[in-house]
C-alpha cells in the first residue's frame, strides 16, 4: 500500500434509501438517507421524529411507503420479521417484549427463531424448535457474559426493568446478528445497570463486528458509544458525523437540544 492508497470506506451494513414512511396523512418519515458501518452509530432526535419507527421499517414490523431498506447488497423490503431477523437483524423494544410464562434462558433463546415481536407470545405457546441443548448453551452464555446468569430459570417478565432490558440485548445477540438494533436500552435504568449493559455489550460488539444503532436520549451515553451520530428530524436525516460535530450545528441545537445546550467535549 502507498501513500496516495485512498483511504477505505467503511462497508455499509444497512443502508438506507430515500426511506418514506407515512400513517395515514401523518408523513413520519420522507425521505431517510442513511450508510450504518460496522460499530455504533447513534440514532437521536426529538420525540416522534420517526426513530423507533426507522427500527420498525428495517426490522419489518411496519411498511415503507417508499424508498429502499438493504442488509448488506439485499433489500428487506417486504421481508417478514422472523426471516430479517433469521438474516441478521436483532433487536430490542423501547419497552421490554418479553414472552410471560416462561423463563430467562428460554426467552432470550427465541430469538434463535427471530421471535422478538409481538408474535413471539403466540408462537412461543408452540415451544420453540430451537430448544436444544447447544441454543440453552449458547443463551447461558450470553446471560453469563452480561452478569445475569443467577436469573436464567426465572420467569422473565416478573423482573425488574433493567434485567428485562438486559434479557433484551441478549436476545438481540444469540443468534448472531450482523446488525443490532437498540431502542433506548438506557431509559429507565440506573447508572450501574447501564455499565452491566454496557460493558459486555462493546466487547461482544467488538469480537463479532457487528453494527449496533442505538437509539437514545441519553447524549453523554450516546457520544461515549458512538463515533457516528445521526440526527433525525422532520422526516429525514439533518446531520450526522461525530457527536461533537453533530452537536454544535445550529440546525441540530433548533431542533432538538434547545438553546441552553453547550455540547461537552471531547
Ligand atoms: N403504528 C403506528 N400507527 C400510527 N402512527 C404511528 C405508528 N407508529 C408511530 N406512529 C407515529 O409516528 C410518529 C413517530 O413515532 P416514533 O415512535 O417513530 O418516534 P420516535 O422518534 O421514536 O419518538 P420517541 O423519541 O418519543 O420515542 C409519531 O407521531 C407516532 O405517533
Amino acid at each position: 500500500m502507498t501513500d496516495s492508497t485512498p483511504a477505505a470506506t467503511p462497508e455499509s451494513v444497512l443502508t438506507l434509501r430515500e426511506l418514506a414512511v407515512s400513517f395515514g396523512g401523518n408523513h413520519v418519515l420522507r425521505s431517510v438517507d442513511l450508510e450504518v458501518p460496522t460499530g455504533f452509530t447513534g440514532l437521536v432526535g426529538p420525540n416522534g421524529a420517526g426513530k423507533t419507527t426507522v427500527f420498525n421499517v428495517v426490522s419489518g414490523y411496519v411498511r415503507a411507503a417508499g424508498g429502499d431498506v438493504r442488509l448488506g447488497g439485499e433489500t428487506l423490503i417486504g421481508v417478514a420479521p422472523d426471516a430479517i431477523a433469521r438474516r441478521g437483524v436483532g433487536r430490542t423494544f423501547q419497552t421490554p417484549k418479553l414472552v410471560a410464562g416462561i423463563s430467562v434462558v428460554e426467552n432470550v433463546m427465541l430469538g434463535l427463531d427471530g421471535r422478538a415481536g409481538p408474535l413471539a407470545h403466540l408462537r412461543a405457546i408452540a415451544g420453540s424448535r430451537r430448544d436444544s441443548r447447544p441454543a440453552r448453551e449458547r443463551s447461558l452464555d450470553l446471560l453469563e457474559r452480561f452478569g445475569i446468569v443467577e436469573y436464567a430459570n426465572e420467569e422473565a417478565s416478573a423482573l425488574p426493568l433493567a434485567t428485562q432490558k438486559i434479557v433484551e440485548v441478549a436476545r438481540a445477540l444469540i443468534a448472531s446478528p450482523r446488525l443490532v438494533l437498540l431502542d433506548e436500552p438506557a431509559a429507565g435504568l440506573g447508572a450501574e445497570d447501564v455499565e452491566a449493559m454496557v460493558a459486555p455489550l462493546v466487547e461482544l460488539a467488538a469480537d463479532n463486528d457487528l453494527a449496533v444503532v442505538i437509539i437514545e436520549h441519553d447524549l453523554a451515553l450516546v457520544s461515549r458509544l458512538c463515533p457516528r451520530l445521526a440526527v433525525l428530524h422532520q422526516g429525514g436525516v439533518i446531520a450526522l458525523g461525530t457527536p461533537a460535530e453533530v452537536l454544535a450545528q445550529p440546525e441540530v441545537v433548533d431542533a432538538y437540544l434547545g438553546a441552553g445546550f453547550a455540547a461537552v467535549g471531547p
